[in-house]
């Protein structure tokens, strides 16, 4: 044994030694600070320190009962661990950051944990939903843990559809109550983590009738369980839908109610009231009630950011260890990482991950505000935070999901082993594709935004920040092969895809379809133009970001801050081409891009693009140094988990 661990680890010190950047100082970037990193890695060594947190057997050989109790165990020492995740010394924001990276650590054990809704939707529902005396009254018994919540909004007949919601609510002035019932099977509530066996609360989303009258869908605190027994309330059905793709330990249940009657002060009151007559007050806008699933959709950016980080650490790391073939007579079998097509396979994950990272920091900044901004009643920006959050929701999540997989295929057989972890994560990263708005849906969602954008642009009237290039008539400038170029192309591909959207929307009206029948036969092109909005968010934001948060750093560091960025952009350049070729960009642009692409066929050969940049030479050590510096995901854990999986794999 001792002589494998020697190979692996040999490889693995050779690959850091020829590491040029400051490991230090790229993880605090990453961080957001020294103090950060420490912070983190105080949670991190604290997590992971944990005999108790490691599986006696792999779940994998665990029943379905057995592996839920075992992750109770550990959701219990993790909560005795961590207890309060709050840091008083931090601001909010600071508090979403670490969060984001912390959840390198706890993420393994939090986001398949059975309290995931609690700690991700519970607590963060009431914060936006409650009145201040109930915000006082729930926050408190939330964070010590005397309850424990979900969020129950999906429903077996409808997800996606949230007006659709079956579930009733009526307002019974006689006794002050909202009754609750499920009037149909397909009212149930399906899905909810921690729902069938764990939650003793949670927050329902229900059809609001008042005085006769709808008041449409509105929040309800509601006690599902006996706080002693934790059997059932009475007029409450709970259970288990069964087992899935992943997550088979948060513990997705079903609830039905039957007259199940609750207080009026359990509407959650701080957008919408009922008064004790009945009488219904409105939320200054209906969409407030949605808030919470905009929080999510911001940190599922830092969740795709963190996952997708984890499964290019271990296949890169399995890369520089992996020996295999002899494309040289009499010489050694080379590492893997060496064939040009496995960097292909993995440096864009790489990338990503960073492009995610600095994206979310980004959106959670606009978040911030924009909260800030709606608490005083000013609903300016709303409409561009969800835009944002929707498109990028949805293209960081299926961006993901492709990458992890390429991760896993990256392995071979041994990436199809569940000890390399990379089945399970693939297993949750897909999840993020449709839970908290199924992405086809999201980007439908931005669409509605960038079509507006359209016409407003057309009439000569100013759009959102994050829009303002669709009102950039300039001719491309020649192809330059700068990231600012590309950038430049794929606003040029978004603009005319939105113009060609607009352009079919109106062919259809005047051929007599209805507006909602135009939507729906332009609805491929709609979704095409979301994605390509979100490429110039993704793309633009991570330069321009580079371009500013960088300046403190030293040269090493920024040159392969600035590798990825020019990876990354030209990985999209590549990938999209065809738009990027289409006449809706200026000939000259077109000519130099197919010269470009041809050029960059050879991926970092010595013809490619990168021969005048550093990249070519150095992005076998730079980039590869950069994980397996153990910075993509910089936790001293890391290696030892990595390495024991490693271990554990059957060598060759
Ligand atoms: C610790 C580790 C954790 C790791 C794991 C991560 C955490 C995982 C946590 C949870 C798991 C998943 C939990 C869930 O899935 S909860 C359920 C999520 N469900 C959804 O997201 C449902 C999606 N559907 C919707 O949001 C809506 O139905 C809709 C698709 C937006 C349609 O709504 P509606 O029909 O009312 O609206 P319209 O399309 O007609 O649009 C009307 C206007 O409203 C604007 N709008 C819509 N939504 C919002 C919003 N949220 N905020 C602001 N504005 C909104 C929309 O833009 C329209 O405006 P316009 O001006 O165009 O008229
Ligand atoms: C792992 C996981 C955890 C979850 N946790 C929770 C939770 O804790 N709480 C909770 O409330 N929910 C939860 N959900 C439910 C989740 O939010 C829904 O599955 C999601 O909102 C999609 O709704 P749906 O399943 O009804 O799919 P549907 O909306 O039925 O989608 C099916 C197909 O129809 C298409 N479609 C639907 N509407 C439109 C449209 N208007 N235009 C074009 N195409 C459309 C979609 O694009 C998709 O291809 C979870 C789901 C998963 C997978």
């Amino acid at each position: 044994m001792d002589a494998v661990n020697k190979v692996i680890n040999e490889d693995l010190q050779k690959e850091r030694d020829k590491c040029k950047f400051n490991v230090a100082e790229l993880t605090a970037f990453l961080d957001g600070g020294d103090k950060f990193t420490q912070k983190r890695r105080e949670k991190e060594n604290r997590v992971f320190s944990i005999q108790g947190l490691r599986d006696a057997v792999p779940d994998e050989y665990m029943s379905h009962k057995e592996r839920y109790e075992n992750a109770v165990r550990k959701a219990v020492i993790m909560h005795q661990t961590l207890g309060t995740l709050e840091d008083k010394t931090l601001t909010e924001y600071e508090t979403a950051r670490l969060a984001l990276r912390a959840t390198t650590s706890s993420a393994i054990f939090k986001e398949n944990s059975p309290l995931m809704l609690h700690y991700s939707m519970f607590a963060n529902v009431i914060e936006g939903q409650g009145d201040e005396k109930q915000r006082e009254y729930w926050l408190k018994k939330i964070n010590n843990m005397e309850i424990i919540g979900t969020y129950a909004q999906t429903e077996l007949g409808h997800g996606t559809f949230i007006r659709g919601l079956e579930t009733t609510a009526e307002y019974d002035p006689k006794t002050e109550e909202f009754v609750l019932n499920s009037p149909k099977l397909t009212a149930y509530k399906w899905w909810p983590g921690g729902l069938a066996h764990t939650a003793n609360h949670c927050v329902v989303m229900a059809h609001t009738y008042s005085q006769g009258k709808s008041c449409g869908i509105q929040p309800f605190m509601v006690q599902i369980r006996d706080l002693e027994t934790n059997m059932p309330m009475k007029g409450v059905k709970l259970g288990e839908i069964g087992a899935k793709l992943g997550f088979n330990t948060v513990n997705n249940g079903f609830l039905g109610f039957e007259n199940h009657r609750i207080p009026r002060d359990r509407m959650l009151m701080k957008n919408s009231q009922i008064l004790k007559d009945g009488t219904f007050i409105s939320s200054p806008n209906s969409k407030l009630t949605y808030g919470t699933m905009v929080y999510i959709r911001v940190s599922i950016l830092g969740t795709m950011a963190n996952t997708l980080g984890r499964a290019v650490t271990i296949a890169t790391r399995y890369a520089a260890v992996r020996r295999q073939s002899q494309p040289k007579p009499n010489e050694p079998e080379p590492q893997i990482l060496d064939y040009v097509t496995q960097q292909h396979k993995l440096f864009i994950g790489i990338a990503s991950s960073h492009a995610y990272y600095i994206s979310c920091f980004w959106l959670w900044t606009l978040y911030h505000r924009v909260t800030k901004e709606l608490a005083v009643g000013n609903m300016d920006n709303l409409a561009e935070l969800h835009a944002l959050a929707c498109c990028l929701k949805a293209t960081t999540s299926a961006d993901a999901a492709v990458l992890v997989e390429r991760c896993r295929l990256a392995c071979g057989g041994h990436g199809y082993m569940l000890s390399s972890n990379l089945p399970q994560i693939y297993a949750n990263v897909t999840a993020a594709n449709t839970y908290e708005g199924e992405n086809t849906v999201m980007l439908l969602q931005t669409a509605r935004a960038l079509v507006k954008a359209g016409m407003q642009v057309a009439q000569g009237q100013k759009v959102s920040p994050s829009m303002a290039y669709l009102a950039d008539q300039s001719k491309m400038a020649k192809w330059d092969s700068s990231v600012d170029g590309i950038v430049k192309g794929f606003q040029k591909v978004a603009a005319g895809k939105v113009a060609a959207c607009l352009a079919s929307l109106q062919r259809h009206t005047n051929n007599g379809q209805s507006a909602e029948d135009a939507w729906n036969l332009t609805s491929v092109q709609l979704v095409a133009a979301s994605e390509a909005h979100a490429r110039v968010i993704l793309l633009s934001v991570f330069k321009s970001e580079m371009d500013v948060q960088t300046l403190t750093l030293s040269g090493e560091t920024r040159t392969v801050l600035f590798q990825l960025v020019q990876l990354y952009t030209i990985y999209w350049a590549l990938e999209k081409v065809g738009d990027l070729l289409l006449p809706t960009t200026t000939t000259t642009y077109s000519v130099s891009i197919c010269d470009t692409a041809m050029r960059c066929d050879g991926w970092m050969d010595e013809t490619s693009l990168f021969e005048k940049s550093t990249i070519q030479t150095s992005a076998r050590t730079g980039i590869a140094g950069l994980v397996l510096s153990g910075l993509v995901y910089d936790s001293a854990v890391y290696p030892e988990l990595v390495h024991q999986s490693l271990t554990s794999w059957p060598l060759q």
